[in-house]
């Protein structure tokens, strides 16, 4: 596995406080990583730490191999070969598109700069735009310009702060499709930074959920939803319900308030634990564990319903709108559930590891 980013227990304050605190994480070559948190958590900050925009007061950050920064050395950001692109695409308003993406080129021919140019203007869909300004462009054009800037260069890392933040909400997945062929054409490593899951999972190859300076859990969209570690990170990546449950003596099912519950991986018995259900684990049905509707909101593809329990809420997710005169009973949809240990101590993968 090639890295393209090792970041090793890194620490970064601002005057006297701290803002990232024993970080580690790493990115294979190719791969696109986002950041994601609350705002405040530090994720620029990281950003800026990655590029040489802002120093590290410990540990050590690696660019494909390379030592880029550590508490005794900080390569200056234009040595670090990095593209930048930023929330607002900070183009240059007084170049056209063509010379916005070959400022960075100046060690070519002009031949070769022109050449390169119009490759990258095929690449990000914008060919014969070369002569506009920057005015003469919508939001998604200016990002596609800003794009095609930040890889004029190919640099060993792209990051990308807030990038779809502009973009019309109707065209964001579809920029990120885009965005994603590109990057794999170019074979681009990427770090992006948002606070919208939805663009996390689809733009994302892996994705590290941070909190307060610290990173939480790192992993693919789909396992990280699926299998958080905390509930924190469950909750950070979507609507769940958290019931309590004992695991019996199997040490593979749980009881809880919707009876028992067939866990996705073994703990040890008695051991304390949080059910882990999306909406879309639970049902309404006619029979099941009774439960009385708290509010119901209908979200065009789905109706999510919120259900009390004898002590615990949950939520739960249908196509159908459930009729009001019958009796709602929840149900549980999915085979196997995932469940986080109260005590991390009674959690046997956490021993095993
Ligand atoms: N130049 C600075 N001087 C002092 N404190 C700063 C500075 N820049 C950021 N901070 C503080 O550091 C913390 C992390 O900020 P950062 O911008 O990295 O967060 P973020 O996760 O990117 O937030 P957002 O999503 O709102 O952009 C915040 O508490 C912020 O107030």
């Amino acid at each position: 596995m090639t890295l393209a980013l090792n970041l090793k227990q890194i620490h970064c304050h601002y005057q006297n406080t701290v803002v990232l605190r024993d970080l580690s994480l790493q990115l294979e070559a190719g791969q696109i990583l986002c950041l994601l948190g609350a705002s405040g958590c530090g994720k620029t900050t990281l950003l800026k730490a990655i590029a040489g925009l802002e120093p590290i007061r410990q540990g050590e950050i690696y660019l494909h191999q390379q030592l880029v920064a550590s508490e005794q050395f900080d390569m200056p950001p234009e040595q670090r070969q990095i593209g930048m692109i930023f929330q607002d695409y900070a183009l240059f308003p007084h170049l056209t598109v063509a010379e916005n993406i070959a400022f960075s080129l100046s060690k070519l021919t002009r031949q070769a700069k022109a050449a390169r140019v119009e490759a990258l203007l095929a690449l990000v869909h914008l060919q014969g735009l070369g002569a506009r300004y920057p005015h003469q462009l919508s939001g998604g054009q200016q990002q596609r310009v800003a794009i095609a800037r930040a890889l004029a260069n190919r640099p060993k890392l792209l990051l990308l702060d807030e990038p779809f933040s502009n973009i019309d909400s109707q065209v964001r997945y579809e920029m990120i499709a885009e965005l994603r062929e590109i990057f794999r054409l170019e074979g681009v490593s990427a770090v992006f930074v948002t606070h919208a899951r939805e663009e996390a999972f689809a733009f994302a190859d892996q994705v590290a959920v941070m909190h307060q300076g610290r990173i939480l859990q790192v992993g693919p969209p789909e396992q990280l939803y699926q299998q958080p570690s905390t509930e924190m990170v469950a909750r950070m990546l979507g609507r769940c319900s958290l019931l309590p449950g004992k695991v019996d003596d199997s040490g593979l099912s749980a009881q809880c308030e919707l009876g028992t519950l067939r866990l996705n991986r073994r703990f040890k018995a008695g051991a304390l634990v949080q059910l882990m259900l999306r909406p879309q684990h639970l049902g309404i049905a006619k029979q099941g564990v009774a439960a009385d509707i708290l509010q119901h909101q209908f979200r065009g593809d789905y109706h999510l319903y919120q259900l009390q329990l004898k002590g615990q809420q949950c939520w739960a997710q249908q196509s159908q709108l459930w009729p009001e005169l019958a009796l709602p009973h929840v149900t549980v949809l999915t085979d196997s559930v995932h469940a986080i240990a109260t005590d991390a101590s009674q959690d046997d993968m956490a021993l095993a590891g």
